[in-house]
């Protein structure tokens, strides 16, 4: 009875702040109290109902989806195809917890059955989406005995972007959203290299435009390598450092940024520090980050020896880079529609240095199995149904082997070029790279 009295004096107060809300909203917004920050709508009908559901289901979906087991009368784990004969057998359902609910979903703990993993929660993980009618829920277990259920009820990334700003640190730039509603902050300080895929127009160029728009104002030098003869990253030139149109540029640029790498190891072998952000601030070279945009030119070849050559030297400078440069300042971000073995052993290589990966939508299962399938297995399924109406969307590795939704800002490349104009007075000069390879607005190549 009292738990009866509590739930009706619940949706009492509920129904009460629903009605009016037109009234108390903008007095506590003239008391400096901002109640749209809150999710309230969530906490207060959204959540409930969820949670609701997922009580009142929760032991079918178990029983369906073979996460309940039987104990045989010896208290021995029975698999669920086996039947004792003349022994009824009683599946018990998993114990969960009671859904906390977050900003933008619901957390629910469950505790495993003894012999139990978490991997057939994780392949029900769909089946819960339908069940409870949710955007997407998520199965971890970062506790053993247990696994953690996150439910995401509707798409994060449908909402608007959150406004452009200073992500924490030089190299820190918020790009998006991810799909707990929290920034999304690509931070090459603390994941160097990263790999950018995704089918044509699902939102590539507007991921490097938002990192560009994001890094032009930093003390950075941003290096181009556009095979596409510059169309894409050409319109940012004010603000390169060098700019490379076709291969040939492309090895020149690489090549120098090689001697650049080892110029900065002589330099941290001479103060005896392991990496240049060990150095003095005031001795700290300046951060360069090398885009990439159709990695895959840089690999292919019509057949001719010169060709072959060229896509072979190509594959080692970016290896070395990628090799050395994290310590020493020197960052790739590598875009491209596929990067699969066929364009050579290394490439293969190469993915295996860049830490963090971006699966955009793909045309085919093989892209997203390449960009995800060594870091995130359990991603590429996820990569793969990203639809075509949602742009810019993108499975995102995080820290140890997680990964995220997210959504790219839908920066256009006008806006990014125009910052990289305002901005075009700190582009930093960059040893043996400015005189040979720099190509500048017009197309020009200097000296
Ligand atoms: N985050 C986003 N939100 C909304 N629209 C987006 C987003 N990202 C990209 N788009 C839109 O999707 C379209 C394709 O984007 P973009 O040019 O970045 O794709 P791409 O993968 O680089 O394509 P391509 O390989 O053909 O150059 C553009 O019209 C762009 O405005």
């Amino acid at each position: 009875m009292p738990a009866s009295l509590l739930v009706w004096s619940l949706t009492a107060v509920i129904l009460l702040a629903v009605l009016t809300q037109r009234w108390w909203e903008p007095k506590l917004a003239a008391r400096g109290v901002n109640v749209h920050v809150y999710p309230w709508r969530w906490w207060l009908i959204g959540y409930p109902r969820v949670a609701f559901r997922m009580w009142w289901t929760w032991r079918r979906v178990c029983h369906i989806n073979g996460l309940s087991v039987s104990f045989s009368p010896t208290q021995r784990v029975i698999g669920r195809n086996l039947v004792v004969q003349g022994t009824p057998l009683k599946p018990k359902t998993p114990l969960m917890g009671l859904p906390m609910p977050t900003r933008t979903g619901l957390r629910v703990r469950v505790r495993l059955h003894p012999g139990q993993t978490p991997a057939p929660y994780l392949a029900a993980a769909h089946a819960m989406e339908h069940a409870w009618e949710v955007h997407t829920v998520r199965v971890s277990s970062p506790v053993r005995g247990e696994v953690l259920i996150s439910v995401i009820p509707m798409d994060p990334l449908g909402r608007e972007a959150l406004p452009p700003a200073e992500g924490p640190g030089t190299l820190a730039v918020l790009v998006g959203r991810v799909e707990d509603d929290a920034p999304w902050v690509l931070d090459l300080r603390h994941t160097p290299h990263w790999l950018v895929t995704g089918a044509t127009q699902s939102g590539k160029s507007t991921l490097l435009s938002a990192l560009v728009h994001g890094l032009a104002r930093r003390r950075v030098a941003l290096v181009g390598i556009d095979c596409k003869g510059g169309v894409e990253l050409g319109l940012y030139a004010p603000r390169l450092s060098a700019l490379a149109t076709d291969r040939t540029e492309a090895i020149r640029v690489l090549g120098s940024l090689v001697e650049l790498v080892r110029d900065r190891m002589r330099l941290c072998r001479a103060a005896s520090v392991r990496s240049v952000w060990d150095l003095r601030v005031e001795d700290q070279p300046v951060p360069v980050v090398v885009l990439v945009d159709e990695i895959a030119e840089l690999y292919l070849t019509d057949g001719t020896k010169k060709d072959r050559e060229e896509a072979e030297l190509c594959g080692t400078l970016l290896l070395r880079l990628a090799q050395l440069g994290a310590a020493l300042g020197v960052h790739l971000v590598l875009a491209g529609q596929r990067v699969g073995s066929d364009l050579g052993p290394k490439v293969t290589a190469l993915r295996s240095q860049l830490g963090g990966r971006v699966a955009h939508r793909s045309h085919d299962s093989a892209s997203a199995e390449m960009t995800l399938g060594d870091v995130s297995p359990d991603a590429v399924v996820v990569a793969q149904s990203i639809s075509e109406h949602e742009k810019g969307v993108a499975v995102v590795t995080t820290t140890g082997g997680q990964w995220m939704r997210a959504r790219s800002n839908p920066v256009p490349a006008k806006d990014a070029a125009a910052e990289a104009e305002r901005n075009s007075s700190l582009t930093p000069p960059l040893p043996g790279i400015e005189r040979k390879t720099r190509v500048m607005a017009g197309g020009e190549t200097a000296g």
